[in-house]
């Protein structure tokens, strides 16, 4: 229970990435508020699990799960999001993950086509909530690390897309726009003794994608693709564990402004996957991260 006593956030948790962090910070003690849009206004795949579902099994692990329905294409929602932390907290706020990515559930991020054969609204879909959202949730956070100042610290949930071609053209600039935004509000953070840092988990076992693969809704090569790397991917928590070595790591300070691997963090905390596999540092991101 390293995290009993410390307030998170982690934005587009009912499912994912978002919902791996925001278990295992709640295995670690943290209360956690959690993030998604209200069903009532998105389209419900009964297969995968709820933002409810998710606080529930944080609780049920020993932390507290907080539900908020937020859409984070909407600026005044996020707003009232962190107005609502600061006065269930009395202002005190320790984690930010910034992982809420509206393009998954949209075909059109699988579907292999050319930057000019789509069209340019493609644009907002990848970076609005992905990217713009990110900075927009950064600031709220910020106002509170700062008017606390007890430190802090900011997990941009990224990928290797920042740095290679992957999937589309905005896929890889959102991504490219994450780390310059780690970079950035790191700098301008370190005085208040808040970190800020680009995680890259590598191929990850979401439901989304296991959903995908089962109904071979993908264009061949992403199917082969996602069916040849699903055994030895990495589970939704393995980002989470991630999230919790840096968040007790008293001296996180020194990787602010940096981008991470999950496994890469893996090798250097010691943490292995939920069941117990130790995952490979994959040797082409190395080689991304130094170019
Ligand atoms: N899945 C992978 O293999 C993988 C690998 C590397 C990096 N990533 C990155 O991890 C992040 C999460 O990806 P994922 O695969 O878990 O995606 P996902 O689609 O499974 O999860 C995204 C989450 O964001 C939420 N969300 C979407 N639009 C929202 C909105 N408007 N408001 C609030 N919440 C919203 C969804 O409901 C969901 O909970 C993305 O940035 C992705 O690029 C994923």
């Amino acid at each position: 229970m390293s995290l009993r006593g410390k307030v998170a956030v982690v934005t587009g948790a009912s499912r994912g990435i978002g919902r791996g962090i925001a278990l295992q910070l709640g295995e670690a003690g943290a209360k956690v508020y959690i993030t998604g849009r209200d069903p009532k206004n998105k389209k419900v795949d009964p297969s995968l699990p709820t933002l409810e579902s998710t606080a529930q099994e944080i609780t049920k692990r020993g932390g507290q799960g907080i539900p908020v329905y937020v859409d984070h294409a909407n600026d005044t929602q996020v707003k009232q999001l962190f107005e609502q932390i600061a006065n269930e907290n009395k202002d005190q706020l320790d984690i930010l993950v910034n992982n809420a990515f509206a393009a998954a559930d949209s075909p059109t991020l699988f579907e292999g086509k050319t930057f000019w054969e789509n069209e340019p609204e493609l644009w907002d879909t990848l970076t609005n909530v992905g990217l713009r959202s990110n900075y927009v949730a950064s600031v709220y956070a910020a106002r509170l690390f700062v008017k606390n100042n007890r430190g802090g610290l900011i997990v941009n949930v990224s990928s290797a897309g920042g740095k290679a071609y992957f999937f589309n053209v905005a896929y890889g600039v959102g991504k490219a726009g994450v780390d310059r935004l780690t970079a950035d509000t790191a700098h301008e953070l370190k005085l208040y003794k808040v970190a800020v840092v680009s995680l890259w988990p590598a191929q990850v076992k979401t439901e989304l994608v296991q959903n995908k693969v089962e109904k071979e809704e993908l264009p061949p090569h992403l199917l082969e693709y996602f069916k040849k790397g699903l055994p030895t991917s990495e589970s939704i928590e393995y980002s989470g564990k991630a999230v919790v070595a840096l968040a007790t790591d008293p001296d996180v300070l020194n990787k602010t402004g940096k981008i991470f691997t999950t496994a890469g963090l893996g090798k250097e905390y010691g943490f292995k996957d939920i069941d117990g596999r130790e995952i490979e540092v994959n040797s082409r991101y190395i080689e991304l991260l130094k170019s």
